[in-house]
């Protein structure tokens, strides 16, 4: 059994717990990546084993698919599924628009391709995640390896032409080697501070070559499950606003917590 969690650890896991009760037996579903995602996965894999829930889980990175067979969820691919019932993953910042910074844990791609392929999205995201503005989380971007250096140069100068505050770029780094995603690409993280129009930026992104994929998700997620450190949830909608406020059992089970 782990020691206590952290409080943004129960935000996480609250958030990723009432999430996982969006799920029903027969569902086709995304399974995002990262820490709060990883919390999603360990609570259908619960479900799967207590309950006999039957999903079809699509994973939006490696680590994502070990884990999912790891507590028995049946994985398969999205070409398998071709359309998704739902997709749930975590994000680095959401706005009022419900509009997404992701790819904190380098998945930007392929989560972007899932979610994409869903009727819903939810994102699930401790309350620290909430921004008025986007952008001082730094924002990822999939670039191919071949001629990054230049792929950089021409992206740090459209953001000059666009009049964005912030302009530097950083390549990822893995220890002493540059990051590689699932699809062997790099990963720059944009420095921007604040991106006034995030919708127009992510769009300028995706013309330049050598860009594979941006992190904004502009008119993607449906809803926001945001969990606190007490155990509480509010579930946002993109049409409702605030739907409802709940409180989420924290019950540490053996099952769950053991491997932490
Ligand atoms: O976009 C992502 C991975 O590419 C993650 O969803 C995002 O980075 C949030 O991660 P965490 O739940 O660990 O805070």
């Amino acid at each position: 059994m782990a020691g206590e969690l952290s409080p943004i650890d129960k935000a996480k896991f609250v958030a990723a717990k009432r999430a996982a009760a969006f799920v029903e037996d027969g569902m086709r579903v995304g399974l995002g990546t990262g820490s709060t995602a990883a919390w999603l996965v360990q609570c259908l894999g619960e479900r799967v084993h207590e309950e006999g829930l039957r999903i079809r889980g699509v994973p939006t990175s490696s680590r994502t698919a070990q884990l999912a067979r790891e507590v028995g969820i049946q994985v398969i691919s999205l070409d398998e599924a071709k359309w998704l019932d739902l997709t749930i993953d975590g994000a680095d910042e959401f706005d009022g628009d419900l509009n997404l910074i992701k790819g904190g844990g380098g998945a930007l791609l392929q989560e972007k391709i899932v979610a994409t392929a869903s009727d819903r999205m939810i994102v699930i995201a401790d309350a620290a995640k909430e921004v008025e503005t986007l952008g001082a989380f730094p924002l990822p971007i999939e670039v191919i390896p071949f001629g990054w250096q230049t792929t950089q140069a021409l992206v740090e100068e459209t953001l000059i032409s666009m009049d964005v505050l912030g302009r530097s770029s950083t390549l990822r780094m893995n220890g002493d080697v540059p990051f590689i995603t699932d699809e062997g690409n790099h990963i720059l993280d944009l420095h921007l501070g604040r991106i006034g129009n995030a919708r127009q930026l992510a769009l300028v992104l995706n013309q330049m070559p050598g860009c594979v994929e941006n992190g904004l998700f502009i008119d993607i997620c449906d809803t926001v499950v945001i969990g606190f450190g007490d155990g509480k949830v509010e579930l946002r909608d993109i049409n409702e606003g605030t739907i409802a406020t709940e409180r989420v059992d924290f019950v540490e089970s053996d099952n769950l917590f053991s491997d932490l």
